[in-house]
């Protein structure tokens, strides 16, 4: 399987915003869309869903899973780390959606009780993953892993593991399920991250390549 590192994936995604006009938005809507029907094979309504959101695109695709099961009357909480300066565009939209719909936004770690949590989506972290992970973001991912009871979908690459390297960048979330878009994503190929990524479902979110 063809595994493409995320310079070579932002390439194509800049191509298909570009050469076919398709808007960022859109494309993000897809890949929410895509997760949360991944998802519902095995959701029911009794389940405590908890987004981890980071403050960039990984992020604003979770924020849209979480609005998305929020609407079909899920039990979804909510919270974005990051510095809110370096929101992305579409994460700040995106939020401004979640909480149009109603849904509640936490912006602190503390403010989350993991043990009645029983589905993590981890939204922190995808392709834009550039160094080691520390701080803030390095205790969200710990706290994930110490979830035991949690089932845990990763949103395209499970946060800490690296598609320029292929590589744990600190440590990384171990996820039951991964949902990828497009293409597998470089370090899908190894086998000793396999138990990092979980079952993997790769979505073509109309790319229509
Ligand atoms: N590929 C596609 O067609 C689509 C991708 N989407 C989603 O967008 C993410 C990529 O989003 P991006 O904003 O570029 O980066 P991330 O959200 O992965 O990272 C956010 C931000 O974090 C900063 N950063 C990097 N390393 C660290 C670190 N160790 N500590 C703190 N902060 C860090 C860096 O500035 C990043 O920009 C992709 O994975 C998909 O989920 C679209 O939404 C759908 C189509
Ligand atoms: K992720």
């Amino acid at each position: 399987m063809k595994a493409l590192t995320a310079e070579e994936m932002y390439e194509y995604e800049k191509s298909i915003m570009t050469d076919k006009s398709v808007p960022s938005i859109v494309l993000m809507e897809c890949a929410a869309r895509a997760t949360a029907k991944q998802m519902k094979q095995t959701l029911s309504q009794n389940d405590r869903i908890t987004i981890v959101a980071g403050g960039g695109n990984n992020g604003g695709d979770g924020l849209a899973v979480g609005r998305i099961l929020h609407n079909e009357g899920f039990q979804v909480e909510i919270l974005v780390l990051g510095n809110p300066d370096h929101y992305s565009e579409q994460n700040q939209l995106q939020q401004k959606i979640a909480k149009s719909y109603g849904a509640v936004i936490k912006t602190s770690l503390e403010k989350i009780d993991f043990t009645k949590t029983t589905v993590i989506v981890d939204a922190l972290f995808g392709i834009g993953l550039s160094r080691a992970v520390k701080g803030v973001p390095l205790q969200a991912i710990e706290k994930i892993n110490a979830t035991k009871q949690a089932r845990v979908y990763a949103i395209d690459v499970p946060s800490g593991i690296s598609c320029i390297e292929g590589e744990i960048l600190g440590n990384c979330v171990m996820a039951d399920e991964t949902i990828t878009f497009g293409f597998y994503k470089h370090g899908m190929e190894k086998e000793k991250l396999k138990s990092s990524f979980g079952h993997i479902t790769v979505d073509d979110i109309g790319f229509y390549y």
